[in-house]
């Protein structure tokens, strides 16, 4: 048939791939990866059984929401967005899809993940996934981000609760374990963020963020890097120190303890200008930063390793 001005468009026309992978960039894909694992390993460990179809759902579930979140957040912060060399591409400063569109995408979303979380598994799990999309919107992004360079500390806790999430959802409740994991991630992401924030203060400082090398300068932000990971490295042995895990576990959490007060320290020390984007490639923060996600996806492996192998030989 010749086209003609009115003829169908054919599939290919009609789903460009690039706007879906702009819908899909709406969910920070990279960034939530890690939040859906912890989500994934507090499923697997807590005690109980989920049918494995109802457990795949609820773990999509946190992903969609951790996605729609951040579509949220794109939403709101779209001005700083466009200022920030980092986030200037993102699809909606570039003009590629339209706020209100990313708005509604994103409570859509939401909502549509906390009610299947509720039907699949349970209303606690669903209560506290609701909670975490409230705490990263809300607390985070339109209240504390603009407001204090405490900002990541007390909004960080949004990105804690996934493995909460994933243990309320087999258990349909909230013990020691599932609060030991949340406090992990919670005392993880300042060193995490703020390593990242020393090579990206200049982004930050353009868009009026008062993130802390911008309030308190990169020799603060390396002093509180390191208090945190003070906190952080002990904080990993806990699994085991209450018998949620054995030492096998632990003894990867003492190393990657080490390890990660190593970076830290090396960052802390490292007298580079931090402004802009002026640290040479292979900055202490860069790879300070790498690696305390290298650090949390290893230490949930383990943690999620150990447990199971210690249930499958009934020990
Ligand atoms: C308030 C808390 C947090 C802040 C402000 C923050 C901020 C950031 C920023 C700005 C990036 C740069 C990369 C990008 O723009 O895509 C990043 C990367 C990343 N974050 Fe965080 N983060 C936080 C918490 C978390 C949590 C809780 C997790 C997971 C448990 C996480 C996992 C990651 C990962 C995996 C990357 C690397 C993404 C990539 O490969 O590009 N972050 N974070
Ligand atoms: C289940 C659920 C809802 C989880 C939420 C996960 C969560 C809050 C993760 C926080 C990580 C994150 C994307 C921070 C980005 O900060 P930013 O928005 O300031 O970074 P940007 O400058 O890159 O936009």
């Amino acid at each position: 048939m010749k086209r003609g001005a009115t003829a169908p468009l054919g599939l290919s026309e009609q789903l460009d791939l690039s706007d879906v992978r702009d819908w899909i960039a709406l969910l920070k894909p990279r960034v939530m990866s890690l939040v859906v694992f912890t989500g994934l390993v507090g499923l697997l460990v807590a005690p109980g059984h989920l049918h494995p179809v109802l457990a795949v759902t609820a773990i999509l579930c946190i992903a969609v929401a951790a996605g729609a979140a951040g579509a949220i957040n794109m939403w709101y912060d779209r001005d700083i967005d466009a200022v920030m060399r980092r986030t200037a591409n993102r699809p909606i400063p570039a003009g590629r899809i339209r706020a209100q569109a990313a708005l509604a995408f994103g409570i859509v979303l939401s909502l549509a993940s906390v009610m299947v979380m509720g039907l699949a598994t349970n209303w606690v799990a669903a209560a506290v996934l609701a909670g975490s999309i409230a705490f990263y919107v809300f607390i985070y992004t339109m209240w504390l981000k603009r407001r204090t360079p405490q900002n990541i500390v007390i909004g960080g806790a949004a990105g804690a609760f996934p493995p909460m999430i994933g243990w309320a959802a087999v258990t349909g409740g909230i013990s020691l374990e599932a609060v030991v994991m949340f406090a992990i991630i919670f005392f993880w992401t300042p060193p995490h963020f703020w390593a990242l924030s020393l090579f990206a203060s200049g982004d930050y400082a353009r868009a009026g963020v008062p993130m802390l090398p911008v309030v308190a300068g990169a020799r603060e932000t390396r002093r509180q890097i390191w208090l945190y990971s003070l906190l952080l490295a002990p904080l990993g042995l806990l699994p085991t120190l209450i018998g949620m895990a054995s030492w096998a576990y632990g003894a990867v959490a003492l190393a990657l303890g080490a390890w990660f007060l190593h970076a830290m320290w090396k960052v802390k020390h490292d007298r580079q200008d931090a402004e802009g984007l002026s640290l040479t490639r292979d900055a202490p923060a860069r790879a300070g930063f790498k690696f305390s996600i290298l650090y949390l996806f290893v230490l949930f492996a383990a943690l999620a390793a150990d447990i199971l192998i210690l249930r499958g030989s009934g020990l």
